[in-house]
């Protein structure tokens, strides 16, 4: 092509030496301005993703910042329930006004669009992508200092949208102890290199309980290898999180923003 600068991403034509033909990033909605993207991802499900996603955007909230989240657990969207919020989301197609929390998060999530949040989502792929894309470019998120994205488990096709389309600038991996002993640590810092994405931290959750009676930490899960791994893969900040009843609670209950978790705010201070 007689333009071509070589510069994929700010060009929007298909052409046979494109990089990833097709693939372009979403654009940020006009009335809103995002600082800084942070996904949130696991290797499976239930390792306590959403759980930390919800807790680090309590932190920024409690530094000052700006914060929300978009909910990319498509299938299995729990942010909404986390943060005690029922409402369903407003305003158009093209013009979508996000939830807002009582401290102030913004939230979009597919439960917000369903009649009822029992109702399990059945589409493919392509239709669970499109989602994405619209809950970044349709929705008007306004001043936003960090956007953390909870992302589906694992490396599927709605994660790899979230890489391709959003404009993500870092990722936390959550896992257990038991899988940052296997591969699927390895499997989520390769997809992060591909996709060219920093791994900002990694998050051991339940990697101890403390016995409310005597004070002793007992590692249910196993000894602890998060140090070891952070340095093998070269990452920055660590965090290992207690199995914590409260927690748990706080979750079921929908009162996320009223539990204190140490480690997660200085975790979040350290990401700054
Ligand atoms: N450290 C913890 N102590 C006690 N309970 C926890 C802890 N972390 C998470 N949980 C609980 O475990 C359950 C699963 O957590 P969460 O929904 O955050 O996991 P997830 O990885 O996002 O799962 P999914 O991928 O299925 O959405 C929730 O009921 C949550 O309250």
């Amino acid at each position: 092509m007689a333009d071509c600068n070589h510069d994929c991403g700010s060009c929007g034509e298909n052409c046979e030496e494109r990089e990833n033909p097709g693939i372009q990033k979403a654009p940020m909605n006009k009335e809103s301005n995002v600082k800084k993207v942070i996904g949130v991802v696991s290797g499976k499900g239930g390792v306590g993703k959403s759980s930390v996603t919800s807790m680090l955007a309590v932190a920024a909230l409690r530094q000052g910042k700006k914060v929300a989240i978009l909910d990319a657990d498509i299938t299995g969207p729990s942010i909404p329930k986390i943060f005690g919020i029922t409402d369903k989301a407003t305003g158009s197609d093209d013009r979508i006004v996000p939830a807002v929390t009582e401290g102030g998060i913004k939230i979009i999530s597919l439960n917000m669009f369903l009649e009822n949040d029992t109702d399990p989502v059945v589409w493919r792929g392509p239709m669970l992508g499109g989602v994405i894309q619209q809950f970044w470019s349709n929705v008007v998120w306004g001043d936003i200092d960090v956007m953390y994205v909870d992302m589906p488990p694992g490396t599927g096709d709605v994660a790899l949208t979230v890489y391709q389309s959003l404009p993500v600038d870092g990722m936390v991996i959550v896992t257990s102890p038991q899988e940052l002993v296997s591969m699927i640590v390895a499997k989520a810092v390769k997809m992060a290199e591909m996709m060219d994405i920093p791994v900002t931290a990694i998050v051991e959750n339940m990697a101890y309980f403390r016995c409310p009676n005597c004070g002793m930490e007992h590692k249910i899960f196993g000894e602890s290898h998060v140090a070891a791994q952070a340095e093998k893969f070269g990452i920055e900040h660590i965090a290992s999180l207690p199995i914590d009843s409260d927690l748990a609670e706080a979750c079921d209950k929908g009162t996320i923003e009223k539990y204190h978790s140490t480690p997660i705010l200085k975790l979040a201070k350290e990401m700054e």
